[in-house]
């Protein structure tokens, strides 16, 4: 009966295609696990199906039919997330269940810093995916452009925004862009959607994608996106999520007077403290990115996660793991009805190999029991991707897909990079493209190949492009005038006039009149009424002083 309320509701909530592609994950589960054996009842199971285009032609997809004995892991969605806010306690315990669901997945989780490739780390194969082959063979999806990116930390989240930029810049798709040209959505502030610009000032008429750091609220972020938008997100293993984390966010008040992530976890509480500004990126981040906060007044971590996956299911169609990324670039191409061009990248925003740390096994312990809540969090959707690659037509053809898509980026690799890859920030040639540096990490970039001219050499500059550049680009793009009145209240000419000229090779063809008429801007300045609505976040926080 449970299952059966929890997808009755879940189909008249979600009665887009893309609700349908992530709801369908459940209908398969729950096939697969308590229903009938593999592969004899797919029919019986099926009320309605949806397409998604995919490289190898057309794969179709069910859409759940309620039944009545079982119910995915709880049902409070966000309302469980206030509930949580609500409680300056905090406790975490492994309890057997964490055992229990550890050892269930424990086949499926990936070693820490472990990006290795797909037949070395997945598990022996799974029972053949229930998608099956549609007779009339034509391609029909519609490529998706109205997405939400939840932008995790430190989960290469960061790589996966340079696609989106690149996509949506390509085609003048607009962006719901962190008001007062801020890098970031105010985040660590749960997101409001008057944080957006033009939003408050309603100059935007349709925004196609968000996509930049926030703390999710699912109700403001649907006053701003359509209801058709596609919802994904990004997971990474907690254990080489925390050796990153601490690393990187070394001088936050929790970490910077210990001396190691060993000294640290040896006894988290002694330099932990819930009242500390910026607390929340040790522990348990997943989670606060999602909008909970750790801890809730009589909840154990158990029934936190339970609220937290229920509330990720309701809410996104699509979780990856950064693992596998390239796994999930072909699961959201797929999804997106995007192509494999769309979704190739360079990896960005990374340490190197002198800023890692080799973890001690007793170490990686300690961060799943002080990550707990993430830990859960990770073993489930890291369960659920692998059902999402069985419906999207199997390990077999994801090979396949990865070997095309490693293909051309190892082609743009050499046609794009000086070096054929990374280089430490002190190596980068053109200070514009310097990745922004942070903590005791060190954050590589690229150096592109000089011969490069016309639209290859702009393909190349966009994929290479940090975070923090292509946002002032785009931001410049779309609202020139505001650029202009802030950049005069700021005082900065200088950095003005980079801006626009990056802007420009951007999209040289759209006129500023365009970008005007596209964004739909007034032109008075309302920077000034926005300081008054906007949260008081430090002026060095919109250079991502802690990103
Ligand atoms: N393609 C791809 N595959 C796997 N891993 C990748 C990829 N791209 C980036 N990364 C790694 O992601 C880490 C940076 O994450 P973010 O960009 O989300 O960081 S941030 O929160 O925006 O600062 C950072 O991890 P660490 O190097 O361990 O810190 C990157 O190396």
């Amino acid at each position: 009966m449970k299952l059966s309320f929890f997808f009755r509701n879940s189909i008249i909530m979600k009665q887009s295609a893309t609700k349908k592609f992530f709801s369908m994950r459940f209908t398969h589960e729950f096939k697969k696990t308590h229903t009938t054996p593999q592969g004899q009842s797919d029919s019986a199971l099926l009320s309605g199906h949806s397409q998604h285009r995919d490289g190898g032609g057309i794969t179709e997809t069910t859409t759940p039919v309620p039944s009545a004995d079982t119910q995915p892991a709880g049902s409070a969605g966000i309302t469980g997330r206030r509930l949580w806010e609500k409680s300056p306690s905090h406790s975490y315990s492994q309890g057997t269940g964490g055992q229990k669901t550890t050892e269930t997945f424990t086949k499926r989780t990936p070693a820490p810093q472990d990006t290795r490739s797909l037949g070395q780390t997945l598990p022996p194969q799974p029972p053949q995916a229930t998608t099956r082959p549609v007779s009339h063979g034509v391609a029909s999806c519609q490529p998706k452009n109205h997405i939400v990116f939840l932008k995790t930390h430190k989960t290469a989240s960061s790589t996966i925004l340079n696609i989106l930029y690149r996509y949506g810049d390509s085609r003048n798709l607009t962006f719901a862009l962190p008001a007062l040209r801020h890098s970031q959505l105010f985040y660590p502030m749960t997101f409001a959607a008057h944080f957006v610009e033009g939003f408050q000032s309603k100059t935007v008429k349709e925004y196609n994608i968000m996509c930049n750091h926030m703390r999710f609220m699912p109700e403001e972020v649907k006053k701003v996106m359509p209801e058709e938008t596609f919802y994904f997100s990004i997971l990474r293993n907690p254990v080489s999520m925390m050796e990153s984390i601490f690393i990187y966010y070394k001088s936050i008040a929790t970490f910077h007077k210990t001396r190691s992530l060993e000294e640290f976890l040896a006894d988290p509480w002694k330099f932990y403290n819930t009242s500390l500004p910026n607390n929340h990126y040790a522990k348990n981040l997943l989670a606060f990115d999602f909008g909970f906060s750790d801890g809730s007044i009589g909840s154990d971590e158990e029934t936190q996660a339970k609220l937290a996956i229920s509330m990720i299911e309701k809410n996104f169609d699509l979780i990856l793991l950064s693992e596998y990324f390239d796994e999930s670039m072909i699961l959201l191409k797929n999804a997106l009805c995007w192509t494999l061009d769309d979704v190739v990248s360079f990896k960005l925003n990374s340490r190197n190999n002198d800023s890692r740390m080799k973890l001690h096994p007793d170490t990686i312990d300690k961060i799943k029991v002080w990550n707990l809540l993430d830990w859960k969090i990770y073993l489930h959707f890291n369960a659920t991707f692998w059902r999402t690659v069985d419906l999207m037509g199997g390990q077999e053809r994801m090979k396949q897909e990865v070997a095309m898509l490693k293909q051309k980026r190892e082609q743009l690799t050499k046609t794009c990079l000086l070096e054929g890859g990374a280089v430490d920030p002190s190596q980068v040639k053109d200070k514009d493209l310097s990745p922004f540096q942070y903590g005791a990490a060190v954050i590589q970039g690229y150096n592109l190949n000089p011969e490069l001219k016309g639209p290859i050499r702009k393909q190349c500059l966009d994929l290479i492009t940090p975070e923090l550049q292509y946002t002032a680009a785009l931001y410049e793009k779309q609202f020139p005038q505001l650029s202009f009145n802030q950049h005069l209240s700021q005082k900065q000419p200088a950095s003005r006039k980079a801006t626009i000229s990056r802007s420009r090779s951007l999209n040289p063809k759209v006129s500023t009149e365009k970008r005007l008429a596209q964004g739909g801007l007034r032109q008075q300045d309302h920077s000034i009424r926005h300081q008054k609505i906007f949260p008081k976040v430090p002026p060095t926080r919109s250079l991502r002083s802690v990103p």
